[in-house]
């Protein structure tokens, strides 16, 4: 047997077309589009892709770019905090994302805290945060609700599923966690200190990994008919030299044993880009409301 590969790249483009829709209709409505500003501080070689990503399927749906910035890396946290201040304060930016990582001398937590909480469409200040613990409407963080989104659409039951996580991560493994448990799965959550990992993802009906590690995740790990979505996205170079993206999951041999599984590239990453643009369309309106 061989898993269905569950397509992100493809159900990113459709949500996109949709949002794409939807902006053009706001915008008329409203007489401006939606705003993003992506910043992002130093050249981190991992963020700009994504950050190029982010921006280019912004502007791709009509959300106006325009106040995204690449900074130096000698920017001081005082001068991004005024930055910050500037963005929550520009009635035309409806979404502020601060790329993470910061270099060493910013703390980023003092970062995260000081953007407006109506404009955090990454979902990670601590109000968000509490909104996804508490249960209620909030903005929710992009890469764990692009897994919910691959899992509803797939037609994934959960409901009294036993949901593996691998990462303990702010930015996916707590939220998706939360999440999960939200839908009435029975959760657990594993991570590097974890005693025996095999002995706990063979549980999982549904696999979520976020570890961060190139192709932890093998098919004796992995339940016969499990769903396995890989969150993990790896530069690694062979040993001809060449350099390829891999996930947290051995791709080739765990698509024999699942049931359904998502690939990297085109897996999660491009569902976390849509998220962040399903996002700024809902502060916006949101934003228009209140
Ligand atoms: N504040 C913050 N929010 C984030 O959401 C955030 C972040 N920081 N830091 C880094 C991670 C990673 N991330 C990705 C975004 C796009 C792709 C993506 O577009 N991936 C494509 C292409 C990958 C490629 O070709 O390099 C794919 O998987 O098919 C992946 C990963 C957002 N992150
Ligand atoms: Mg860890």
């Amino acid at each position: 047997m061989s898993a269905a590969i569950l397509d992100g790249k493809a159900l990113a483009a459709r949500i996109q077309a949709e949002l794409t829709c939807e902006v053009q209709s706001l915008q008329e409505r409203f007489g401006r589009p939606p705003g993003l500003s992506v910043l992002w501080v130093g050249d981190n070689p991992a963020s700009a892709a994504y950050v190029r990503n982010k921006n280019k399927s912004g502007q791709a749906v009509g959300i106006d770019v325009a106040k995204s910035q690449h900074l130096k890396a000698s920017l001081s946290e005082t001068q991004l905090l005024a930055l910050i201040d500037r963005l929550n304060a520009d009635l035309t930016v409806d979404g502020i994302l601060v790329q993470l990582p910061l270099p060493e001398h910013i703390d980023s937590g003092r970062v995260l805290n000081r953007i407006a909480p109506e404009k955090d469409v990454d979902g990670l200040h601590p109000v968000n945060l509490g909104r996804l613990v508490r249960g209620e409407p909030g903005l929710r963080s992009c890469t764990p609700a692009g897994v919910m989104r691959i899992l509803s659409e797939a037609g994934v039951p959960l409901a009294g599923k036993t949901a593996v996580v691998i990462g303990r991560s702010i930015l996916v493994g707590k939220p998706v966690a939360l999440m999960l448990l939200e839908k009435d799965a029975t959760v657990i959550t594993a991570h590097s200190r974890t005693a025996d990992l095999s002995a706990i993802t063979q549980m999982a009906d549904v696999l979520v990994v976020a570890a961060g590690r190139p192709e932890l995740v093998t098919a004796a790990m992995v339940r016969p008919g499990a769903v396995v979505i890989d969150v993990g996205i790896n530069r690694v170079t062979d040993y001809e030299g060449n350099s390829r993206l891999v996930g947290d999951v051995d791709f080739d041999s765990v698509r024999e044993v699942a049931a359904a599984i998502t690939p990297v590239p085109r897996g999660v990453g491009p569902m976390t880009v849509t998220m962040l643009l399903a996002n700024t369309v809902q502060s916006y309106k949101q934003r228009l409301i209140e």
